[in-house]
């Protein structure tokens, strides 16, 4: 016997994301730091978190390695993984940005056709995509957890810029180049970018 798909139907709040923002004080957004492994994103997201904190603003941050832990137990680093991870990601901050806070999303998320499909679940002011762009040769330079050095050896298989791809974003809201810029610099770039853009 053919099964049917259950009929689920959405609940409404009483709270809207705009009585949630009044009560904050500022508006939620998804910032959504993309880049190579090494590139930066895990070290912007948490400085521009601790900014935004010492403001007295509602923030978080969804750090893909953190999330493989836990929501992402399980998936690897297939085109399909790594999509699916995108993909929940992008329901996560969905979730938290309803909920009235600013999240920093710090994931490679390669595929541009992923981070464009999670960009269109949000309005056009909510998402706003950082690339964090880094030379190849200085991310494997820094190799912050000796992950490059074991994917040159063979020991990591599908490793981004090295045996799996990495597609750049064609226009992203912020570039921040973390070969040329400290990180307190960068950090300054985009406090900029939300305070310009009436986020702050
Ligand atoms: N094969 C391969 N390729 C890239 N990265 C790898 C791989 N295996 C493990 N790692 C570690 O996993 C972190 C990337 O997880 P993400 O969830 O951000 O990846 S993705 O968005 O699904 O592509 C990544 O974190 P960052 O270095 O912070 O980017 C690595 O620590
Ligand atoms: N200008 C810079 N901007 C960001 N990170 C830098 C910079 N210079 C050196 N680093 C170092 O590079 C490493 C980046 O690692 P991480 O933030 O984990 O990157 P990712 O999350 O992209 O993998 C950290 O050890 C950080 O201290």
């Amino acid at each position: 016997m053919k099964h049917e798909t259950p009929p689920i139907v959405r609940h409404s709040s009483k709270v809207s994301k705009e009585d949630r923002h009044q009560l904050n004080g500022h508006k939620s957004c998804v910032l959504w730091f993309t880049g190579l492994s090494g590139s930066g994103k895990s070290t912007l997201a948490s400085e521009v978190e601790h900014e935004l904190f010492k403001r007295h603003m509602h923030s978080y941050v969804l750090d893909g390695d953190n999330l493989r832990l836990g929501l992402n137990q399980g998936l690897g680093f297939s085109q399909q993984d790594r999509s699916e991870n995108v993909r929940r990601i992008g329901e996560a901050a969905r979730l938290f940005v309803d909920a009235g806070l600013i999240v920093l999303v710090a994931a490679i998320s390669p595929y541009r056709a992923d981070r464009e499909r999670v960009r269109s679940s949000f309005s056009e002011d909510e998402f706003i995509e950082i690339y964090v762009k880094c030379p190849l040769v200085e991310c494997e330079r820094r190799d912050p957890k000796g992950l490059y050095k074991k994917a040159r050896a063979g020991k990591i298989p599908d490793f981004t810029g090295i045996s799996s791809i990495y597609e750049a974003p064609v226009q992203p809201e912020i570039i921040i180049a973390s070969d040329k810029h400290t990180p307190n610099e960068s950090v300054r770039l985009i406090l900029d970018y939300l305070r310009d853009n009436g986020c702050l």
